[in-house]
């Protein structure tokens, strides 16, 4: 028995797009859905009720990051990541393959697992897809992540080959190690670079080893969003209708509703906490660089179309003041509007699908925005 169970509501009659639902041990999830990020155990500059005013559905974690600090067995000592960060809907922990294979030069990949140095005091490890599995049953989120090998890119055919075999060899591995199937739901992740028939074949031997649900792992890794959208195109239809898909470390406004409409149903990045703490907002009418001169007398909010806290209470001005001046209440506020931005674009989305015009919504969307069409 699997701890989470997927519900697909609709399809999409204009495109690919899906309704669902997933039900997990600290809750529901509507899906399409996108999880802010808390790497060590927080969304930075967000309080977790600040995070349910919001409608924050779901968030990740990191198994690198916490294994570093302050480590696995302190977490599961405070009753699991839950208890210690006051969080009680799901939570989402990657395996920690990206975040050592970011380190560059100071890994090395085995067979066995990666050894690779500390980014914090250079000291050395060894990640096993057995203890990548051991340290999430550890840190008790709902859904965690196979233990895998996101490939650089670019990277030539042979490279990604080898690799996405390497991360199929891993995942079966971790389905192996893997204890807590009752209330830890493991997902796949399927690589296979910007080869076709590469995808083809991770995608067949992730699924074949089976799994509650399937990642899109190796994207948003510095390809063109072209070539992103074309991998998605054909990727996401290899994978089981029935069961959640996620787009890993995906992304700014625009690439959540492309996802969307080739058939993803969970998104997570960095990206709206981190413009925050840089002091750019994202709005209806495209980004805004609070420390721009241009607002230093604009009384205006954020933006003109948001309801949220933040654009409620204060104005462009003030924000960049805050900004210039390096004040915390700055990626307090900026954080705040970005997250419920892209998490009322979601609901919007969903609402788009279940009334059969999310195409329509897209090109309204993009319009307003700015993007080119
Ligand atoms: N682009 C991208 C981003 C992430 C990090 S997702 C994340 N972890 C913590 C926060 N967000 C990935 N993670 C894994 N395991 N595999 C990937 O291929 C991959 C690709
Ligand atoms: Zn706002």
């Amino acid at each position: 028995m699997s701890a989470i169970k997927f519900e697909l509501i609709k399809t999409c009659k204009q495109t690919g797009a899906r309704l669902g639902k997933i039900q997990t041990p600290h809750g529901e999830i509507q899906t399409p859905i996108f999880m802010p990020v808390g790497t060590l155990a927080t969304v930075k500059a967000m309080t977790p009720e600040e995070l349910k005013d919001i409608n924050a559905q779901i968030i990740l974690s990191n198994t690198y990051h916490l294994y570093m600090r302050p480590g696995h067995e302190l977490v599961e000592k405070a009753g699991g990541l839950h208890k210690f960060m006051n969080w009680d809907r799901p939570i989402l922990t990657d395996s920690g393959g990206f975040q050592v294979f970011s380190l560059g030069p100071l890994r090395k990949i085995k067979e066995e697992g990666v050894e690779f140095r500390s980014h914090i005091d250079g000291s050395k490890h060894f990640i096993s897809p057995e203890k990548a599995i051991e340290i999430e049953n550890a840190l008790g989120a709902d859904i965690i992540m196979a233990f895998d090998e996101c490939a650089p890119y670019p990277a030539d055919r042979e490279y990604v080959k080898n690799s996405l075999e390497r991360t199929t060899r891993w995942a079966q591995r971790c389905k192996d190690a893997h204890k807590n199937t009752e209330r830890q739901a493991l997902f796949g992740i399927v690589q296979g670079g910007m080869y076709k028939d590469l995808r083809e074949q991770s995608a067949k031997e992730i699924t074949d080893i089976g799994f509650p649900g399937y990642a899109i792992g190796g994207l948003s890794v510095g390809e063109p969003k072209p070539i992103m959208y074309e991998v998605l195109e054909y990727t996401t239809p290899l994978l089981p209708e029935d069961k959640p898909r996620y787009l890993m470390g995906v992304g700014s406004p625009d690439d959540l509703i492309e996802g969307v409409l080739r058939g993803v149903d969970m998104f997570d990045c960095v990206l709206p906490t981190r413009i925050a703490r840089n002091g750019t907002a994202f709005t209806s009418q495209g980004k805004v660089v609070a420390r721009n001169a241009i607002y230093a007398d604009d009384f205006r909010p954020l933006d003109p179309e948001c309801d949220c806290y933040t654009c409620k209470n204060y104005t462009r001005a003030y924000i960049r003041h805050l900004v210039k001046c390096n004040e915390i209440l700055a990626s307090r506020l900026l954080t705040y509007h970005n997250l419920h931005f892209l998490l009322k674009l979601m609901e919007d989305v969903r609402t788009a699908i279940q009334e059969d015009r999310l195409m329509d919504f897209r090109n309204e969307f993009f319009e307003k925005y700015g993007y080119t069409k």
